[in-house]
């Protein structure tokens, strides 16, 4: 099922719409659009307030737009009643019914619905299938008997056996520990890719975010700012917000700059010549160039002095971040575990992974593009 938000226009009412710094006078969803491909997963990103929520109330109908229309496929939704919108939403507090067992969570909605006993046990076995080999042995148990994780597969199942058009999904995970959200993540994901249904995921979590989503929207303030696969969003950010916030550790953002073929850090008075390409796609004068941790070469000989201030292996990695001071900036860099303990380290722009922007507000001047590593 295709999902399609058009131009969707939602202001709570202004004595309650406040946040923690106050009444933020924009509407919480500003003529949003949005287009979610059947089958798709799309993570929705943003800081907190930005709408993330409200999105998924307004294509569940527990919210009403004030304008704007909201499409399964071509079929106008908009004022379809919650109950009849085919929605299977997870939340991040599982919302169980706590008297209830497993199957007993799974059995109410046939039950409300006056559905047979029969078309109720079909279901409740088609999607213990659905859900893995131990799944059956959750049903017997009540949820305060079951771990996070697997409440959560109650939840989802719940969702499941109703046969869902769209599933919402709103931090589900966000109250498990490391290594259960890392499992649940990675079972979700399975989930989602065996049913196809198509699934709108909002987390804070920006590695969530990149591994659930076949797409990512960023959001802020009510609007969307991007929407894209996370190599979009990364190498081809469409202004400042979203460089900056996708990415972790983010990007630096350095005061620059430009002339006669140079580069120029100001405060520290150091110069690179740029490729002619780049030099050829940027304006003379005041810019900001960004460059992400893994777009710095260490140890050159044209590299300016990064004074270092902590070394911090990377568990993952043979790697680790090179942490430091430049021109009263934060700088993380990547370094080898090879990479001797130092005070100091010259490092120089890896010029195919550079960002410039404008000196003021949030232009985008020039981006590396997606890399054709795959
Ligand atoms: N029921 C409500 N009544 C009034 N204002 C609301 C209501 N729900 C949300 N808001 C406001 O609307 C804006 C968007 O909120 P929303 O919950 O959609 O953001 P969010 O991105 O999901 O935030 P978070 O990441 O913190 O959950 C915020 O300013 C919030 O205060």
């Amino acid at each position: 099922m295709r999902v399609r938000l058009e131009n969707i226009l939602k202001q709570y009412d202004e004595l309650e719409q406040v946040t923690l710094t106050g009444y933020k006078g924009r509407p919480a969803l500003d003529h949003v659009s949005l287009d979610i491909h059947d089958g798709e997963t799309m993570s929705i990103v943003g800081p907190s307030g930005c709408g993330k929520s409200t999105m998924l109330k307004i294509v569940a109908g527990l919210e009403m737009p004030q304008a704007g229309k909201l499409f399964y496929n071509d079929f106008d939704m908009t004022n379809i009643k919650p109950q009849d919108r085919g929605i299977g939403m997870v939340f991040q507090d599982y919302a169980l019914y706590p008297v209830m067992k497993g199957k007993g969570n799974l059995a109410y909605y046939f039950q409300m619905h006056q559905k047979s006993e029969a078309e109720m046990e079909a279901r409740v076995r088609q999607t213990a299938e659905l859900m893995g080999v131990d799944f059956e042995l959750l049903l017997g148990r009540l949820p305060d008997t079951l771990s996070g994780g697997e409440k959560q597969r109650v939840a989802i199942a719940r969702c499941i056996v109703r046969d869902p058009l769209v599933f919402l999904m709103d931090e589900p995970i966000v109250n498990l520990d490391a290594k259960r959200r890392e499992r649940t993540r990675i079972e979700i994901k399975k989930l989602l890719k065996k049913f196809g249904i198509t699934t709108i995921y909002v987390t804070h979590d920006q590695q969530e975010a990149i591994f659930m989503g076949d797409r990512i929207t960023v959001m802020r303030d009510g609007v969307i700012e991007q929407v894209g696969t996370f190599d979009e969003l990364y190498y081809s950010p469409v202004n400042l917000f979203v460089a900056t916030f996708i990415g972790t550790p983010p990007i630096t953002i350095l005061p620059v700059q430009v002339a006669n073929g140079q580069v120029i850090v100001s405060q520290v008075n150091h110069a690179w010549n740029l490729p002619e390409h780049i030099a050829a796609s940027l304006p003379q004068g005041a810019l900001r160039m960004g460059i992400r941790p893994e777009g710095w070469v260490l140890n050159t000989p044209d590299g300016v002095t990064l004074s270092v201030s902590h070394i911090e292996r990377i568990p993952t990695e043979r790697a680790a971040f090179v942490h430091g001071n430049l021109a009263g900036k934060h700088i993380n860099a990547i370094a080898s575990l090879e990479q001797p303990e130092t005070k100091a380290i010259a490092l120089t722009p890896d010029w195919d992974k550079v960002y410039f922007f404008a000196a003021e507000g949030e232009e985008v001047i020039y981006t590396p593009g997606t890399p054709d590593f795959f």
